[in-house]
């Protein structure tokens, strides 16, 4: 039977950390399905500067995933009672409770692990493994 994966995040700027983390959660199954934050969902840091769409485009054409999508506007375990995936792969620094979203999704009939991805860090001096810090630079450099 296939394994899905689920990965999920905001993936504004992308960067080698990205890359990092969805190629661990492709490992852990079959099919890596990406959801892709609303930009009106993301309140605990800057918004994304490119909208929804361009960067589900771009998450969609990394070679570990096999799908990605928009996110729901209020629901963030409708797009995952869709997928029904085994395993959903939390990012190193996502403030998600691993438990409490594998209850939630119990509650709903939804049966799956949730894991949580190893960080990636830089493997050269001035490599930036951050949206935030691609942005700052931007800012830095082009002023
Ligand atoms: C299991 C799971 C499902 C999610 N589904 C959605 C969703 O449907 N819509 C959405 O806008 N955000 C969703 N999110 C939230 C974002 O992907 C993300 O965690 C957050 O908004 C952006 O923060 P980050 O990029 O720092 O992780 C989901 C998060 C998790 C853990
Ligand atoms: N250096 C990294 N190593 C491993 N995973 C990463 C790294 N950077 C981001 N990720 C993961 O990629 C997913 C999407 O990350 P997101 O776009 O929110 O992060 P970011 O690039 O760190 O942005 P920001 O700097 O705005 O917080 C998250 O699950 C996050 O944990």
């Amino acid at each position: 039977m296939t394994e899905r994966v689920v990965a999920q995040g905001t993936f504004d700027l992308l960067h080698p950390g990205h890359v990092h983390y969805l190629s661990e959660a492709k490992a852990m199954g079959d099919e890596l399905h990406v959801i892709v934050a609303r930009r009106e969902n993301v309140t605990h840091k800057d918004r994304p500067v490119l909208p929804n769409r361009q960067r589900r485009d771009m998450v969609r054409a990394l070679d570990p995933v096999d799908a990605a999508r928009v996110g729901h506007p209020r629901d963030i375990f409708a797009p995952i009672e869709d997928i029904d995936p085994a395993t959903i792969v939390l990012g190193y620094d996502q403030h998600h409770d691993a438990a409490a979203i594998e209850d939630e999704l119990a509650a709903r009939g939804v049966d799956c692990d949730v894991r949580r991805a190893s960080a990636r860090d830089p493997t050269y001096e001035d490599e930036l493994l951050s949206t935030g810090a691609i942005v700052d630079r931007v800012l830095e450099q082009r002023a």
